[in-house]
């Protein structure tokens, strides 16, 4: 059988990152595969499972049709390997961090896909971007902003995401995430 596409999303700064690493090992255990993503971010920003390259070569990559998914946002390009979908084959579940604005098109492209949104109470969400300092004050409240417009949409749409709360420990958050995944198990 084949294997599953589980797509994270959630608000930058929701914890998405942190997760995976919390994770990887309890992931790996049990077959499932976190992916790489390509970014046009320099390579030195830290907390991110990513190949930072430059805009040029993302271009070329594109163009080489070397990316199974691949979206812009944040001033940013990402792209997820095309080699996924030699593992989804091979029947290994596959976990991206992906975009909820490319949320419709990884559904047209992987219609089976597990969506899994990550959230957190906006105002400790603002608390935790401040802290981790990446980007600065207006950079972080345009992104609350979209977020809300994003959570409007999300939650209007009637579509089969599942919520994943993150504003306690990460430990819970991990149990979570797994229990997810295999209550979401498709049957045999
Ligand atoms: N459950 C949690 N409790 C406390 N802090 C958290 C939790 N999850 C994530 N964080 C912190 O929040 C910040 C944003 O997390 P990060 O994983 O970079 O989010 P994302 O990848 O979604 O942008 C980081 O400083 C991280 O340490
Ligand atoms: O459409 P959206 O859901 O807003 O997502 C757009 C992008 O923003 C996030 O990355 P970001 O560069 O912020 O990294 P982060 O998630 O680690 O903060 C997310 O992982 C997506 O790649």
């Amino acid at each position: 059988m084949a294997g599953r596409l589980i797509y994270l999303i959630g608000p930058s700064g929701s914890g998405k990152d942190s997760l995976l690493d919390a994770a990887r090992t309890r992931l790996a255990e049990r077959g499932c595969r976190i992916v790489r993503r390509i970014i046009t971010r320099s390579a030195e920003a830290v907390g991110e499972a990513a190949l930072g390259v430059s805009a040029r070569q993302f271009a070329d990559m594109e163009a080489r049709d070397a990316f199974a998914l691949s979206w812009h946002a944040n001033g940013l390009s990402y792209g997820i390997p095309r080699e996924i979908d030699d593992w989804l084959a091979a029947g290994q579940d596959v976990l991206v961090n992906g975009s909820r604005g490319h949320l419709q098109n990884t559904h047209l492209r992987y219609p089976d896909v597990l969506v899994l949104l990550l959230s957190v109470d906006q105002a400790v969400l603002r608390e935790r971007l401040l802290k981790r300092g990446r980007e600065s004050v207006s950079e972080i409240d345009q992104r609350l902003a979209r977020n809300a417009r994003f959570n409007e949409q999300l939650l209007a749409e009637d579509s089969a995401v599942h919520l994943l709360d993150n504003s306690g420990p990460l430990e819970l958050t991990v149990e979570r995430l797994l229990a997810c995944i295999n209550e979401q198990a498709p049957r045999a």
